[in-house]
């Protein structure tokens, strides 16, 4: 068994995983608005008991470095449990990016979640988009990273429009066409359909400016929605940022026991 942790800037997800890797139970909880102490972490996640098993290691990807060390603390607990804390060096990536410390671990952990989960990707160029809090795609060519876009996601758009136009909580609904004929239409087609377009857009441009073909690789939260409306060809996992903390977490443990 091993735990991995997602800490993002709006939402931290927990995943406990079996000995393959396959994710067994996932929780999230909002990312606290202030530094944390391990008591008041543990508070927070309220983990149920399956997340306490002894002896079970826990790999952890931040994207807010100040608010780490708490949570840290806080998993690792009296039994102190192997934490194995990721940083831009761990991922077996090559990052072309500039300053190559400002690239999200998040994006780092994706990458190498996407090679995972579909080893065909090992070797070629592909575009992850991650439809969660935030729209971001990532683009690694063989074993670099090169950057990508960033754009907020889908989730917080409808909430600041729905706020502007005191619509209430929009629902999150399909978009059947991309004229709208009611305000609703209208919203989902330009957040959703225009948020997947924009996608491909961009990585039509990003393969021009490339000169080569990149597979494009879903996840996050809104990956299985979207799906739907792309129109090339795509692989999705919601879940690649934990299945590539998962695998590099597995790689350090084999390190440190001596086993690689
Ligand atoms: N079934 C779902 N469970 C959780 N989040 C969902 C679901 N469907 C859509 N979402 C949306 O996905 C977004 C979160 O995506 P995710 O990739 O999990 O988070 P983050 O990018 O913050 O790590 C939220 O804005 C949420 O509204
Ligand atoms: C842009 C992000 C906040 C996306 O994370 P999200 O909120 O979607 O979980 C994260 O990738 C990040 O902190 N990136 C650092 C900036 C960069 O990658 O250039
Ligand atoms: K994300």
């Amino acid at each position: 068994m091993m735990i991995t942790v997602k800490l993002g800037v709006s939402r931290v997800s927990v995943a406990l995983h079996d000995a393959s890797g396959r994710i067994r139970s996932l929780l999230v909880r909002k990312t606290p608005r202030k530094a944390l102490s391990p008591a008041e972490w543990k508070n927070h996640l309220a983990l149920p008991p399956v997340f306490w098993e002894k002896d079970c290691p826990v790999g952890i990807v931040s994207v807010v470095p100040a608010f780490t060390a708490g949570l840290e603390k806080a998993l690792s607990g009296p039994e102190k449990r192997r934490i194995v804390l990721l940083d831009r060096s761990s991922w077996g990536l090559k990052i072309l990016y500039t300053p190559p410390s400002s690239l999200g671990l998040d994006r780092l952990a994706a990458s190498r979640g996407a090679m995972e989960r579909f080893p065909d990707l090992e070797g070629r160029t592909y575009v992850v988009a991650d439809f969660g809090t935030h729209t971001v795609l990532t683009v690694v060519d063989g074993r670099s990273v090169l950057g990508g876009s960033i754009a907020l996601g889908i989730g917080p758009q409808l909430e600041t429009i729905s706020q502007r136009l005191v619509l209430g909580k929009v629902p999150l609904t399909f978009p059947k066409k991309p004229l709208g004929e009611t305000t609703l239409e209208s919203l989902t087609s330009g957040v959703i359909l225009g948020t997947v377009r924009g996608v491909e857009g961009l990585v039509g441009e990003m393969e021009e400016s490339l000169g080569k073909r990149m597979m494009l690789v879903l996840t996050g939260g809104f990956a299985r929605y979207v799906r739907p409306l792309i129109q090339r060809e795509c692989y999705v996992d919601r879940h690649l940022i934990h299945r590539g903390t998962w695998r590099v977490a597995q790689e350090a443990g084999q390190k440190d026991k001596g086993q690689v």
